[in-house]
């Protein structure tokens, strides 16, 4: 691969990291504007009457709206290049987040969240595959784990946003607002990575080509190994309970747990806080020890009781949980040790799950492996919110009938058990004669 690179014309590694900066800014707004939606979830029930299932709709809008894209966005990537895709899409999203701010009517809040779905996931593929041009053959898993970082702490912000914002959440439309603000950072970083690459480009350095990334290429994806099969649908099934279980949670608290939406934000953002600090260094130790499919087999197992936990344990004494300029708020330590535990599985199993699939797939054919999983990921993420917000309504759950929430928690283990048998056999199947190095491959062993 570094013979595509000319190693005298290659840009500066200050220019590289630029580059990484901007991008990842650009993935920040975007994590932030998707996960602004759940702070305002019991103002859209009180301000606007909308019900759990048309909650539940438009997040799953999203997933619809990016399953559909995801289908030519590799191709609008690969034929315009990742400067213009990236500027585009995060633009789209902008579009998207003042269309979702701007009415209190469902059909265009709706509208609003399948605009965003057409420009978040090509803008997450599209940065993907920039960092695999100005990195590959340098520090590629690192700049991956990095961007991570920033992209869940776009997340986290969000969910602080009910603390460091909170005289915005007198009403359901401000906070959506300050993430179409947001979303002018995105598009900001955006123009400044098409700048730095104008002039890297100008100065005739070699930036060697991406793969095409995420192009789905659909007559050679039944002929992927068994391996890589089951690591799409831990993929499923993994993003499936954790995206939505966010999605809800600060509801969540605020209606079972009768916590305050300032404590409620704080304790959801421990999921992102723990992957933001957690991610990178996953990756740096299974780099370094291999054991991929034993670390996700054991992420599965630590995830299955989580929601029981939360749902059955006695609350605990309250604690101090929050961090110095977000603010401090009171919550029950066992909802505590249960997010940070999240938080430890949502670092764990992304760290080690998507590298994973480079072991196992020819590199030619990643972009349709990524693609592929992408495309698998958003379907499964697009029906939970559905049967989430189905069960919640049905068993009328809210403050006044916390039970009402126990059906979702058990919908979430199922999927969570799901999540333990596929990575339990895919540790079969890599300790077997099928293996593909997941346990093996170190980077001692490739030197
Ligand atoms: C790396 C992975 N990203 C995804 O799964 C994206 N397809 C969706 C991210 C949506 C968050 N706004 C991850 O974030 O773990």
């Amino acid at each position: 691969m570094n013979s595509q690179y000319s190693q005298t014309s290659r840009p500066s590694p200050l220019t590289r990291w630029a580059v990484l900066l901007f991008v990842s800014m650009a993935m920040f707004g975007n994590y932030y504007i998707f996960d602004a939606l759940s702070p305002v979830v019991d103002l859209l029930q009180s301000d606007l009457g909308f019900t759990y299932k048309q909650i539940g709709w438009l997040w799953s809008a999203y997933n619809v709206a990016a399953v559909c894209i995801l289908l030519v966005g590799g191709y609008i990537i690969d034929r315009f290049g990742t400067k213009k895709a990236i500027t585009f899409f995060a633009a789209v999203c902008l579009a998207a987040a003042a269309l979702r701010a701007a009415t209190p009517h469902f059909e265009v809040m709706l509208a609003g969240q399948i605009l965003l779905g057409l420009g978040a996931e090509p803008l997450i593929v599209a940065a993907t595959a920039t960092l695999a041009k100005w990195f590959r053959g340098k520090e590629l898993s690192f700049a991956f784990g990095l961007n991570l970082s920033i992209s869940r702490l776009g997340s986290a912000s969000a969910d602080w946003s009910t603390s460091f914002a909170s005289p915005l959440y007198t009403n359901w439309q401000d906070p959506l607002w300050l993430a179409t603000a947001v979303a002018g950072i995105s598009v900001t970083a955006a123009i400044l990575y098409w700048i730095t690459e104008n002039r890297v480009e100008r100065g005739n350095y070699q930036l060697g080509e991406a793969d095409a990334p995420d192009k789905l290429d659909v007559k050679s994806m039944f002929s992927f190994s068994a391996s890589y099969w089951y690591i799409v649908a831990l993929c499923v099934v993994f993003y499936a309970t954790v995206f939505p279980f966010r999605s809800f949670a600060i509801d969540y608290f605020q209606q079972a747990h009768g916590l305050t939406r300032e404590a409620a934000g704080l304790l959801s953002s421990m999921l992102p806080v723990a992957a933001i600090v957690a991610t990178p260094l996953f990756g740096l130790w299974v780099d370094r020890v291999g054991k991929r499919s034993l670390f996700m087999a054991a992420g599965s197992l630590v995830m299955l009781p989580l929601f029981l936990m939360v749902t059955y344990l006695p609350p605990g004494p309250m604690v101090t949980i929050g961090l110095p300029f977000i603010g401090f708020d009171q919550a029950p330590l066992t909802l505590f040790i249960v997010m940070l535990m999240l938080g430890g599985v949502f670092s764990l199993i992304p760290a080690v799950m998507w590298p994973s699939v480079a072991y196992i797939v020819s590199e030619k054919r990643l972009g349709s492996a990524y693609a592929l999983m992408t495309f698998c990921q958003q379907i499964g993420w697009a029906a939970v919110p559905l049967v989430v917000g189905f069960l919640n309504d049905k068993y009328l759950a809210g403050p006044s009938n916390i039970d009402g929430y126990i059906p979702s928690m058990w919908f979430y283990t199922c999927l969570a058990a799901l999540g333990l048998v596929f990575s339990f056999k895919l540790w079969q199947t890599e300790r077997g004669p099928g293996s593909h190095g997941l346990e093996t491959i170190t980077t001692k062993s490739q030197l």
